[in-house]
C-alpha cells in the first residue's frame, strides 16, 4: 500500500494529532485485557508464596494460591493463564518421569484453576527441563540432546496435561516433529478440542535468565540450548518452523522472546495470517522493572508502550508477567 500524501500545505499530518479526539479517531492499534496470557509460577507447599528476586513483583505460589490468582485474573478479564512449575533437584531424574505424573505440580494447578476459575483458559508448558537432571528440554545421550525419544516423552507429558483439563498445550522444547506427534495423540485419546500453541520460533536467547531463577533451573542447566533453540541471527528459519508446526496441527504460534524479535512477529503474521503470539520474556520484564524502580523510566507508561508494540507488529496476544498490572490499569 502506497500512502497518498499531497504536497504541503494540502497535507499537514499534524492535523490528525491535534487533540485527544482526533488521535483516538486515527489510532490503529489498541491493547485490551483480551490480549493477555499471564505466565505464573507454581511451587510445592500450602498457602504460601515467595518472591522471585530478579523479577520484581513476580512470585511463586503454592497451588491453592495459584487458584486464587486465577480467579483474580478471570475477574480482570484476562483470558488465559500459563503454568510453570518450580522444581528442586529432588523432582529431577534421568527419565524425567515426573513430567507426565498426573499429580505433578502443573497438573494439580490445572485442576485447581479449573475448579476456582472455570472461565479462564489454562495453558501449559511442554518440555522436559523442569524434571531433567541436567536442565535440558530433551533427553541427553552422550552429550547430545536426542530428538525422537524426547518427543515420545513430550507426548506423554501433553496427554497428562490434557487429562487434567488443560485448554492450550504449549510445547516449548523445540524438538522436531513434536507438534504432529502430540496432535495425533490428542486425537487418538479423545482430546480433539485441546489447542496447541506452538513455541515455534523460540530463540536461544540470553533474555531468559530471570525465568531460570524463577523455576529453579539456573543451577541445573549444563551447557547451552543452541542445538535446539534458534540462532538469534536467523529470520527465514522462523518462517519454516512456523509453517512446519502449522502443517503438523498447531492452532496458534509463538515468537519468543518478544521485543527484540518484533520483526519476526510481523513476518509471521504477514506470511501466514494465523493466531500469532509473542512472549515478553523474563529478561524484558526485568529490564523494564529495574529501570522503573530506579526512576529512570515511567513504569506504567513503558509497560503499556512495550505491549502495544506487539499489537503493532501483528500479534493477537502477548504472554507477559505484566498481565494483572496492565489489566488493572486498563480497567480504571
Ligand atoms: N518455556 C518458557 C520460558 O522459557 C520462559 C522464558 C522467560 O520468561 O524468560
Amino acid at each position: 500500500m502506497k500512502p497518498t500524501v499531497a504536497p504541503f500545505p494540502a497535507t499537514r499530518l499534524r492535523r490528525m494529532r491535534k487533540s485527544p479526539a482526533m488521535r483516538a479517531l486515527a489510532r490503529q492499534n489498541t491493547l485490551t485485557s483480551d490480549d493477555l496470557i499471564w505466565p505464573i509460577f507454581v511451587m510445592d507447599g500450602k498457602d504460601d508464596e515467595t518472591p522471585v528476586a530478579s523479577m520484581p513483583g513476580v512470585v511463586r505460589r503454592t497451588v491453592d494460591r495459584v487458584a486464587i490468582a486465577a480467579k483474580e485474573a478471570q475477574d480482570l478479564g484476562i483470558p488465559a493463564i500459563c503454568i510453570f512449575p518450580y522444581t528442586g533437584m529432588d523432582a529431577r531424574t534421568e527419565d524425567c518421569a515426573m513430567a507426565w505424573d498426573p499429580d505433578n505440580l502443573t497438573n494439580q494447578a490445572i485442576r485447581a484453576i479449573k475448579d476456582a476459575a472455570p472461565d479462564i483458559a489454562v495453558m501449559t508448558d511442554i518440555a522436559l527441563d523442569p524434571y531433567n537432571i541436567n536442565g535440558h528440554d530433551g533427553y541427553v545421550e552422550n552429550g547430545e540432546i536426542v530428538n525422537d525419544r524426547t518427543v515420545e516423552a513430550l507426548v506423554k507429558m501433553g496427554l497428562a496435561q490434557a487429562e487434567a483439563g488443560a485448554d492450550i498445550l504449549g510445547p516449548s522444547d523445540m524438538m522436531d516433529g513434536r507438534i504432529g506427534a502430540i496432535r495425533a495423540a490428542l486425537e487418538a485419546e479423545g482430546h480433539q478440542n485441546v489447542c496447541i500453541l506452538s513455541y515455534a520460533a523460540k530463540y536461544a536467547s540470553s533474555f531468559y535468565g530471570p525465568f531460570r531463577d524463577a523455576v529453579g533451573a539456573s543451577s541445573a542447566l549444563t551447557g547451552d540450548k543452541n542445538t535446539y533453540q534458534m540462532d538469534p541471527a536467523n529470520s527465514d528459519e522462523a518462517l519454516r518452523l512456523i509453517e512446519r508446526d502449522l502443517m503438523e496441527g498447531a492452532d496458534m504460534v509463538m515468537v519468543k522472546p518478544g521485543m527484540p524479535y518484533l520483526d519476526i512477529c510481523r513476518r509471521v503474521k504477514d506470511s501466514f495470517g494465523v493466531p500469532t503470539y509473542a512472549y515478553q520474556v523474563s529478561g524484558e520484564y526485568a529490564m523494564l522493572q529495574a529501570a522503573s524502580q530506579n526512576g529512570w523510566l515511567d513504569g506504567e507508561k513503558v509497560m503499556l508502550e512495550s505491549l502495544l508494540s506487539f499489537k503493532r507488529a501483528g500479534c493477537d496476544g502477548i504472554l507477559t508477567y505484566f498481565a494483572p498490572a496492565v489489566a488493572r490499569l486498563l480497567q480504571d
